[in-house]
């Protein structure tokens, strides 16, 4: 049997007493883009966070590349290849687009930002950025300030800042919103291919982007998955219609 990338076991997550995260089982398989959907506050993040480090579960286990990581912070993740699509808060708007990939790959390195302008310097660090960049379409955009980007841009920014860190698994958190139609179907072209680097999985809102993408999907209700299964398999799931697809039949 393949084995999973990352594994989520009987994780739970509290807040007071609203069950953020009950009971929550999933796997990442290699080559797959798993999406975990859900209505508004049904705990995507909060498990999303849980995966990242960010958060620590109440109860259960987060195994990644076959070891238990659910002690270890965010940065031991990420060097481990825990890639997170960082958010556009980490974009640094007075920066360019190489300067930023650049500082991404110096803060996973572990390098003080007192000796950035030295790592710009450094020849395969830039190379490794500029590849990047180039990879998720901003090729011609990198001496641009982020703050001149657009919003899609800015998007492609934060996934060229992940993909930097030839991560082992991505875990993409709305890589779609605020990006319109034109928008969101080149992101959903890149993301076929990048699953073939690293598995994805993928927070969406976007069904477009999550039936065309998705190998599997987990739907997430209350804090717990209700099903988990293929993109058929949930479109014609009742107990799923009721709870989330039903809030919007055109989309099914
Ligand atoms: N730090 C926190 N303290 C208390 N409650 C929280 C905290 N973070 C999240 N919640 C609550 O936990 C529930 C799940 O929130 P979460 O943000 O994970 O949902 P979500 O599925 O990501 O929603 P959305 O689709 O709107 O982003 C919500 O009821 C939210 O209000």
């Amino acid at each position: 049997m393949t084995e999973p990338v990352l594994e989520i076991r009987h994780v739970h997550k509290n807040f007071g007493a609203l069950r953020a995260s009950h009971d929550i089982n999933l796997t990442l398989l290699p080559g797959e883009i798993h999406a975990l959907i859900g209505p508004n506050g049904a705990g995507k993040s909060t498990l999303i966070k849980q995966i990242a480090g960010n958060l620590r579960p109440d109860a259960g286990e987060i195994r990644f590349l076959g070891q238990d990581v659910t002690e270890l912070d965010t940065v031991s993740r990420a060097r481990m290849g825990l890639g997170r699509s960082f958010q556009i808060s980490s974009v640094i708007p007075e920066f360019t687009v190489l300067q930023n990939v650049v500082l991404a790959l110096q803060g996973a390195q572990g390098t003080s930002y007192h000796f950035f302008r030295a790592v710009l310097k450094d020849r395969e660090t830039t190379a490794k950025a500029r590849e990047a960049a180039e990879r998720v379409g901003l090729g011609d955009r990198l001496a641009v300030w982020a703050q001149d980007l657009s919003h899609g841009e800015r998007r492609k920014l934060e996934i060229a800042m992940a993909l930097a860190l030839e991560p082992k698994a991505f875990l993409l958190d709305e890589p779609m919103a605020g990006m319109g139609t034109e928008g969101a179907a080149e992101m959903t072209r890149f993301l076929d291919q990048l699953r073939h680097e690293a598995p994805i999985l993928l927070v969406e809102h976007d069904m477009d982007a999550v039936f065309s993408l998705a190998d599997r999907i987990s739907v997430l209700d209350y804090g717990e998955i209700i099903a988990t299964g293929t993109v058929e398999e949930i479109r014609t799931n009742p107990e799923v219609r009721r709870a989330y697809l039903g809030e919007d039949e055109e989309a099914v």
